[in-house]
């Protein structure tokens, strides 16, 4: 008999963050009883939901907008929620006050930032590096931020970078965490080479933030944006986030200079004039259910420590592998996740051939990761709520699929 399960529970029990789980919805203990209880490996694609924010989201729609109206823009703080839930964002990703703005998508923010970054870099300076095994996304809007600007696109892997930069290179749109296998890139020595050869860096935190320590100050990062409905937990299309380091902010030049980052919106002026501050970053009318959903759903981490859940994170990774290691036949999957902490997210990927096949069995039977094409089977750890009965149970259940 295996002794997983019993040191499963030791680890459980020894979990100082185990209590944060009560703060979401999930499935419980009695539908377990059912045999129906899921284990939800899928928080780096879609966060659960914060147990307190249906009632939160209720107020803002029956009495901030219901009853107030018009009234809420000012007394419901909706005008400045942008900025206020930067503030909440930014201790999770290491910076100070000021620096970042919440709204639009990040496919937006990458436009954003990567066209900010061009037109704040140096004359002749005429390439935009990419990191070739960006999620998608980020790679089709760098293409047309090239194409709109006039420099080069140029997909490297994160790896080439400190060899690919030179006096040509503008700016460098990168992925903290990579979506497929889980790497976790090395901001502060990639940021360090990008400025060392003159450019800007723009890191994408959508797998990173809310999972590890990101250190924007302190590394010196010039652009970042990421999403808030991975490990943040804001909803479903769920506003992301701008940062705009200090520095920078009075020669950041919005490519979509929306009437809410102007100095003086309500002036109505036909000429722009800029917002000081990360309020250029705003575009237009904020979303201001999914904003405040999120502003909501951002009290999960009232007094939790990134470091604290990054511990986690990579002892439910390292005993993920370990169950995986121990119940699946040896050759059947490769991990394609580093094993080395420095390079490791939140989630664990494993390449097999019959990966979507596998995926449907599992999610069948209530272990819900999900299958990146063509061939990934990807399980993504939330430290705030998944356990690790969770993750011995989904190891188990994947042996059992696999066999
Ligand atoms: C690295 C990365 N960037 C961007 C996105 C998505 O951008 P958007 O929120 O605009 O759909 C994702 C996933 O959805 C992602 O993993
Ligand atoms: N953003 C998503 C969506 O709107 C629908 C379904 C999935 C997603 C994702 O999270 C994709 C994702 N960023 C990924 O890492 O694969």
């Amino acid at each position: 008999m295996s002794e997983l399960p019993l040191l499963a529970q030791k680890l459980d029990e020894a979990d100082e963050l185990a209590s944060l789980r009560d703060r979401f919805v999930l499935d419980t203990a009695s539908d377990d009883a059912a045999g129906a209880a899921g284990v939800y490996l899928d928080g780096n694609s879609l966060g659960a939901l914060p147990a307190h924010v249906p009632d939160r989201v209720a107020d803002v729609v029956r009495r901030q907008w219901g009853e107030l109206r018009i009234r809420s823009w000012e007394e419901s703080g909706w005008w400045t929620a942008p900025e206020r839930i930067g503030d909440r964002i930014a201790p999770l990703v290491g910076a100070a006050p000021g620096q970042i703005v919440v709204g639009d998508s990040t496919s937006v923010n990458v436009f954003k930032a990567v066209v900010a970054a061009i037109r704040m870099a140096a004359d002749g300076r005429d390439e935009l590096l990419v990191d070739a095994t960006t999620f998608p996304t980020d790679g089709y809007i760098a293409e047309s931020a090239a194409r709109l600007t006039g420099r080069t696109l140029r997909p490297v892997t994160p790896d080439e970078v400190p060899a690919a930069l030179g006096e040509r290179t503008a700016a460098v749109l990168l992925n903290h965490v990579d979506y497929r296998t889980g790497r976790l890139h090395d901001l502060p020595a990639l940021t360090a080479a990008v400025h060392a050869a003159g450019a800007l860096v723009v890191w994408d935190l959508c797998h990173s933030a809310g999972a590890l320590p990101v250190g924007l100050d302190e590394h010196g990062v010039d652009l970042a944006v990421g999403c808030t409905y991975k490990y943040l937990n804001g909803g479903p299309g769920s506003p992301a986030y701008l940062y705009v380091r200090r520095e920078l902010q009075d020669r950041f030049d919005s490519p979509l200079p929306g009437w809410n980052s102007h100095a003086e919106p309500f002036g109505m002026s036909p000429s722009y004039a800029p917002a000081a501050g990360a309020l250029r970053g705003r575009v237009g009318t904020p979303d201001i259910l999914s904003l405040l959903a999120l502003e909501a759903a951002l009290d999960v981490w009232d007094g939790v420590s990134v470091d604290a859940v990054r511990a986690k994170s990579l002892a439910l990774t390292d005993f993920f592998l370990r169950c995986v290691d121990e119940y699946t036949e040896p050759g059947r999957v490769e991990c394609v996740t580093p094993r080395r902490h420095v390079e490791r997210g939140s989630q664990i990927a494993l390449r097999c051939p019959d990966a979507g096949a596998v995926m449907k069995r599992l999610i069948a039977r209530g272990v819900v990761g999900d299958f990146r094409h063509p061939d990934v089977l990807r399980f993504g750890f939330t430290p705030l709520y998944v356990g690790f009965r969770d993750v011995e149970r989904a190891a188990r259940v994947l042996g059992e699929e696999l066999a």
